[in-house]
């Protein structure tokens, strides 16, 4: 009992300059639902929550078509569903996948990074990084269910995730492919891979903005498991109850002394971070390369 009570005061005190500042700002979500057993049902325009109390465990679908791109919208979003799983003492986990199909998330959203002001990049910049650092440290086991196609931004989310499944499915990938693109993985993504495939690897499909298709994602390490593709959802859940098995206070404890370092290296420089994306983002030649990047996937169509 003693020690119940001793690692909940070291826990809160773990994780309390993580609570300070980062709350989800106020967005569109619905009115959340009553449940039959007294569990909320969330509902917001492009996120889409499943509880399973019995379980202690929520879905989380990611709904923003066509591709998941993580507009700002998107990104609030998902912060204020986060912070009402976490705030919910029935959730221990959350499964995080897709609604869209064959693609998981197509990553930052282009047309928020592009002919906009430098108030727009800063203020989108920042929410990028909450999210980062919401799910990086959140208290609750968080798997990742990847249906689906998942570059730079899309492969981000999936890295801040506990545990990683991905379906095996030739004409999926995924990788932080931003040299491609003629842009730079800042220094927080960079480090996320590196924690999760070691620094060799992760130097190497970063310079070259390799995308990997499932069997590579699972050689290097991008992901955990790779399952057919109508057993990714029950693989995650069978993952979790493995994790929930696990005494929630010494796990999250270790989750934030893995996680800790990287995620302060941030949270110290995060001003100048916004001011290094919005001076790199503002460049006439970044934007150029954007814009045509846009244009080009704009007219894969016709
Ligand atoms: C040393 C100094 C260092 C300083 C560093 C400081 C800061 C660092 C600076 C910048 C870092 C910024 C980091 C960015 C990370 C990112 O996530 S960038 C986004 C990367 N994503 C991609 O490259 C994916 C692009 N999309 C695709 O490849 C394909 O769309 C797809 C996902 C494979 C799906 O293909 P599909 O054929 O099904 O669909 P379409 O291609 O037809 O797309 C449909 C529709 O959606 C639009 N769209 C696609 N992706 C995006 C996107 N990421 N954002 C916005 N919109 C997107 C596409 O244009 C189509 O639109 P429509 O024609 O109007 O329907």
């Amino acid at each position: 009992m003693a020690l119940a009570v001793g690692m909940r005061v070291l826990t809160r005190a773990l994780l309390r300059p993580w609570a300070r500042g980062l709350r989800a700002a106020p967005g569109r979500t619905g009115p959340a639902a009553g449940g039959g057993d007294g569990v909320r049902c969330f509902r917001s325009p492009r996120v889409l929550v499943e509880p399973d109390p019995a379980a202690g465990v929520a879905v989380v679908k990611m709904r923003n078509p066509p591709v998941n791109s993580l507009s700002l919208e998107f990104l609030t979003e998902l912060l204020i569903s986060l912070e009402k799983l976490e705030n919910d003492k029935t959730f221990h986990g959350i499964i995080i996948t897709s609604d869209c199909p064959g693609i998981f998330s197509a990553g930052l959203d282009l047309t928020e990074m592009c002919g906009r002001d430098p108030e727009h990049y800063a203020e989108y910049w920042k929410a990028v990084q909450e999210m980062w650092l919401r799910f990086y440290l959140s208290n609750l086991v968080v798997i990742a269910a990847i249906n689906g196609i998942s570059p730079a931004g899309g492969c981000l989310l999936s890295l801040t995730c506990d545990y990683r499944v991905l379906a095996n499915n030739p004409k999926y990938a995924i990788g932080l492919n931003e040299t491609l693109l003629g842009i730079v993985a800042p220094f927080w993504f960079k480090d996320t891979l590196v924690n999760t495939i070691g620094h060799r690897s992760a130097e190497r499909a970063l310079q070259l903005g390799l995308l990997f298709p499932p069997a590579e994602a699972l050689r290097v390490g991008v992901v955990d498991q790779v399952v057919p593709e109508d057993q990714v959802q029950s693989t995650a859940r069978s993952v979790m109850a493995q994790w929930l098995d696990i005494p929630d206070h010494a796990r999250q404890l270790t989750k934030i002394l893995m996680r800790k370092p990287t995620a302060d290296r941030l949270l110290t420089e995060r001003d100048a971070d916004i001011e290094n994306f919005v001076r790199f983002i503002c460049k006439d030649s970044i934007q150029k390369s954007l814009h045509a990047y846009l244009e080009k996937l704009k007219q894969k169509k016709g």
